[in-house]
C-alpha cells in the first residue's frame, strides 16, 4: 500500500517527512492516517541519529488544505467528532513534544487543520509564492479550528490577531504571515527546503516577535484580555444576529485556554468543535463547499469543451461595464477593449478599474508596476477598429431591446464568425435579443451582479438556439473572472431577479400596510440577509426595480405586480443611493453619518403613517416564503437545472442566509408540507400571490425532499 507519510534521512542528521495523500489532488488530514503518523513519530523518537525534522508536502503546489471535510460530514454524532478532534490533539501534541527541532516548510495552501499541523511544529518557513496562503477558514464552514488552532495560534501571534483570523476565516499571504509572527521566514520556493533544514540544524529556538505597547497592555493582563474578549463577543453578536454559533464558541475556547492553560483549552476546543460538526448551520455551510467544488468541474454543457478566450470586448463603460472590464483584466488576465459611444464612458471604465487596483497598491497587496501591467491589458475606443479577432463581447448598455439588436448586428458585422455575443441584461429574454442575430448560436446571456468585482455569482443564460460550445466557453470565461457561474434557461428575470422581485414586492406590500422601513430591514437582517430589502432597493435603485417589475408582470403574471403606490416614489424622483434620495438619508460629501437614518419624508410621499405591528418573524416569513415558492417554480419550469444551482444562485447572488444552505435546503428543513400550509394561510389572508406552486404541493403530499438526508 502506498504511504501518506514518507520519512527520508539526510546526511546532516535532518529527516524530511513528506506528506502526500495517494491519488488525491490535495493533502487533507484524515483519522485513518493516525496509525501511520504514530509509527513515524515512534521511529523518529527511537533514532538518535535524527537531529531535526522538516515537514513538507509532496504535492506540487499545496501544503495541506485542512481536515477532510467529507470525514467531518460522515460524523453521525457529536461524540464521533469529539474523538476526531481529541485524537488529532494527541498526534499534534506528540509532534510538538519531540525533543528535536521540527520545522514546517510551507508552499501553497495551508489551511485549517493544515495550518494547525504547522502550528504544532516549532518553527515555520514559507515560500514567497503567490499560491502560498495560510488561514483557519473553519468558521466559514460553521466550525472552529479543532486541531489545536484556538490554543496555539493566540499563543503565537497574540489574542487579537488570532481572533481576527479565526472569526473571519481570512487567508494571509507570506509577507503578512511574517509580519504577524505566524511564520519565522519567507523565502523563494527554490530554497524553501534548504532554509527549513538550516533552521532545524540551528535548533528549536525561534526569535520571538516583539509585542507592541498596546499588545502588552491589553494581552498581558487579565483585565486587558477581558476587554478584548468582551469587545469581540459584542461584534460577533451584532454580525451573526445569533444565527451562527461558531464565532462565539471560538471566543469561548480562546478565553478558556488563555485563562486555564493549553491542556484545558484543548479539552474545551474538542467539545465545542464536536457540537459544531453536528449543527444544522455547519451541515448547510459544508453542503455549499461540496456544491461549489463540484461546480468548478462542470463545463455547463456536458462533455463539450470551451474554446480559449484570448481577447474580450465590453460594450458600455458604465458601472457594470467598468466592473466587467476590470475583472476581465485583473482576474482573468485577458486583454479587454472597452467601447462606448463617448469618451466619458471610456474614462469612467478606466478610472473604475484603476481605482480598484490602486486600492490594492495602497494596502500594499500589489506593487504599482503590477497595477500598471494589468491596466495595460485594457484599451478603449469609440469605434470598432481592430476588433476582428475578439473572442467574446459582453454588452452592458441600457435595457433597450432596439439598442441591443443594433449591438448584435454591429458585432456580427465587425467581429469574426465565432465571436460570442454575451448580454448582461437583467430582465430582457435572450431569445428576444437573439432575434436580430444571423448567428443566434453565438448569443448568450451573462448576467453579473453589482458591484461586479464583489458579487461572486453570474447567471449564464442559454436561449433555445445557443450552441453548447458558446455555453461552455462563456462558463469558462466567467470562471476565469473569479465568478461562480450557474447556467439557467431563458425567461424574464432569469432566476435570481425573479425570486428577488417577489421578496421585494412583499416587503413593499408590508411597508404599505404601515410597517416602518427600519422594522422591515431589521427583520430580514435578523433572518440572516446581509442587508434588509429597503436598503437593498436603495442600493440597486428604486428606478431599476420600477423598470423590471412591468416586464416580469407581463411575462410571468400578476403576482409580480409592484404596488401602485410606488409610482409616487418615481414621481418624487426617488432612485435610491445613486441620486441620494430614497428610503434612507444620504449625506452629501465625504462626511458620512455613522448610523443610517430613514428619510421620514418618504412616508408622506407614500401617504403613510408608519407603525410597527407585525412581529419580526411575521415580516421575514412573509417575504421569505414568496422567495421560496418562486424558487421552486423556477425548478418546476426548468429555469434552473437543480436545487443545488438554486441554492448557490440565491446565496451568491442575493445573500440568502448561507447558514440555511439556500432556499431548497431550507425548504427541506422546514418541510414542504409546512411551507405549503404557511402559503395557503397567507393566500387566504392576502390573496393569490401566495398560491403554492404545483411542485411544492406534490412534494407536500408525497412528503418528499430536494436533497437526500
Ligand atoms: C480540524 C480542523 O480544524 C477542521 C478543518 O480543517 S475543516 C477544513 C478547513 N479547510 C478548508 O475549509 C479549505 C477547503 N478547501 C478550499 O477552500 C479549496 O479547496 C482550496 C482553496 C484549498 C483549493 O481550491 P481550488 O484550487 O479551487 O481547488 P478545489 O477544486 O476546491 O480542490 C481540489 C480538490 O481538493 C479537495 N479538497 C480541498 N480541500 C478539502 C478539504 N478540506 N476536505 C476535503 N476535500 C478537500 C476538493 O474537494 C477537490 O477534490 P477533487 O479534486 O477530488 O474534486
Amino acid at each position: 500500500m502506498t504511504k501518506t507519510f514518507n520519512l527520508t534521512r539526510r546526511e546532516d542528521g535532518i529527516a524530511i517527512l513528506t506528506m502526500d495523500v495517494p491519488g488525491e489532488t490535495m493533502n487533507t488530514l484524515r483519522a485513518e492516517f493516525a496509525p501511520e503518523i504514530n509509527d513515524v513519530l515512534t521511529e523518529i523518537k527511537s533514532d538518535s541519529q535524527i537531529k531535526g525534522l522538516v515537514l513538507v508536502s509532496g504535492k506540487k503546489d499545496s501544503f495541506v488544505a485542512g481536515a477532510d471535510i467529507s470525514m467531518l460530514d460522515a460524523c453521525r454524532t457529536a461524540k464521533d467528532a469529539k474523538i476526531l478532534s481529541s485524537d488529532g490533539h494527541v498526534v499534534f501534541n506528540e509532534l510538538e513534544g519531540l525533543n528535536i527541532p521540527v520545522v514546517a516548510a510551507i508552499h501553497g495552501v495551508c489551511l485549517g487543520g493544515g495550518l494547525e499541523l504547522a502550528l504544532a511544529c516549532h518553527q515555520r518557513v514559507c515560500s514567497d509564492n503567490k499560491k502560498t496562503v495560510m488561514g483557519l477558514p473553519e468558521v466559514q464552514l460553521g466550525l472552529l479550528p479543532g486541531g489545536g488552532g484556538t490554543q496555539r495560534l493566540p499563543r503565537l501571534v497574540g489574542i487579537a490577531k488570532s481572533l481576527d483570523l479565526m472569526l473571519t476565516g481570512k487567508q494571509v499571504r507570506p509577507k503578512q504571515a511574517l509580519k504577524m509572527g505566524l511564520v519565522d521566514d519567507v523565502v523563494p520556493e527554490s530554497i524553501l527546503l534548504e532554509t527549513a533544514v538550516k533552521m532545524a540544524l540551528k535548533g528549536k529556538k525561534r526569535v520571538k516577535k516583539q509585542k507592541t505597547m498596546m499588545e502588552r497592555v491589553l494581552e498581558g493582563t487579565s483585565i486587558g484580555r477581558n476587554i478584548i474578549f468582551d469587545q469581540a463577543g459584542k461584534q460577533v453578536a451584532k454580525k451573526t444576529q445569533g444565527n451562527y454559533p461558531a464565532p462565539a464558541k471560538i471566543i469561548h475556547c480562546v478565553r478558556q485556554g488563555m485563562a486555564k492553560g493549553l491542556t484545558k483549552g484543548l479539552v474545551v476546543e474538542a467539545q465545542s468543535f464536536s457540537e459544531l460538526v453536528v449543527s444544522e448551520e455547519s451541515k448547510a455551510l459544508r453542503s455549499l463547499f461540496f456544491a461549489t467544488t463540484e461546480m468548478k468541474k462542470e463545463t455547463g454543457a456536458g462533455d463539450v469543451q470551451p474554446r480559449e478566450i484570448k481577447k474580450a470586448m465590453v460594450l458600455g463603460g458604465g458601472l457594470m461595464g467598468g466592473g466587467i472590464a476590470s475583472v476581465t483584466t485583473s482576474k482573468a488576465k485577458i486583454p479587454v477593449r472597452v467601447k462606448d459611444i463617448n469618451e466619458k464612458g471610456l474614462s469612467n471604465a478606466l478610472s473604475y478599474a484603476y481605482n480598484l487596483l490602486d486600492k490594492g497598491v495602497k494596502r500594499r497587496h500589489m506593487t504599482p508596476a503590477a497595477r500598471d501591467n494589468i491596466m495595460s491589458l485594457m484599451t478603449t475606443s469609440t469605434d470598432f477598429t481592430g476588433v476582428k479577432n475578439i473572442d467574446i463581447v459582453v454588452e452592458a448598455v441600457f435595457e433597450d431591446l432596439a439598442l441591443k439588436h443594433q449591438m448584435v448586428q454591429d458585432i456580427e458585422r465587425e467581429c469574426s464568425e465565432s465571436t460570442i455575443f454575451a448580454s448582461n441584461t437583467s430582465s430582457l429574454p435572450i431569445s428576444q435579443i437573439a432575434e436580430a442575430a444571423s448567428r443566434p448560436e453565438n448569443v448568450i446571456g451573462l448576467h453579473y451582479f453589482s458591484p461586479v468585482e464583489k458579487m461572486p455569482l453570474v447567471e449564464v443564460i442559454a436561449h433555445a438556439k445557443t450552441s453548447p460550445e458558446t455555453i461552455a466557453t462563456t462558463v469558462a470565461f466567467a470562471r476565469k473572472q473569479g465568478k461562480t457561474p450557474i447556467v439557467v434557461q431563458d425567461g424574464a428575470g432569469f432566476y435570481v431577479n425573479r425570486i428577488l422581485a417577489l421578496y421585494m414586492n412583499e416587503a413593499a406590500a408590508l411597508l404599505l400596510e404601515g410597517q416602518s422601513i427600519e422594522h422591515l430591514d431589521k427583520a430580514l437582517v435578523k433572518f440572516g440577509f446581509p442587508v434588509g430589502p429597503m436598503t437593498l432597493l436603495d442600493e440597486v435603485g428604486i428606478d431599476v426595480g420600477a423598470k423590471i417589475s412591468p416586464i416580469l408582470e407581463a411575462e410571468l403574471g400578476s403576482r409580480f405586480k409592484a404596488p401602485a403606490a410606488f409610482d409616487a416614489l418615481m414621481a418624487d424622483d426617488r432612485k435610491g443611493r445613486k441620486n441620494q434620495k430614497g428610503f434612507y438619508v444620504y449625506s452629501k460629501g465625504k462626511a458620512k453619518k455613522k448610523k443610517k437614518e430613514v428619510d421620514e419624508s418618504v412616508y408622506q410621499v407614500l401617504g403613510l403613517v408608519p407603525g410597527t405591528n407585525a412581529s419580526i418573524d411575521e415580516v421575514s416569513q412573509r417575504c421569505v416564503v414568496q422567495m421560496l415558492n418562486e424558487a421552486v417554480r423556477c425548478l418546476e419550469e426548468n429555469i434552473i437545472a437543480s436545487p443545488r444551482d438554486g441554492d448557490i444562485g440565491a446565496i451568491f447572488g442575493i445573500g440568502f442566509p448561507p447558514f440555511l444552505g439556500g432556499p431548497f435546503r431550507y425548504i427541506d428543513t422546514l418541510g414542504a408540507g409546512k411551507l405549503v400550509s404557511i402559503l395557503n394561510d397567507y393566500r387566504t389572508q392576502f390573496g393569490d400571490r401566495f398560491e403554492p406552486c404545483q411542485m411544492l404541493v406534490d412534494m407536500a403530499e408525497n412528503k418528499s425532499r430536494f436533497f437526500e438526508l
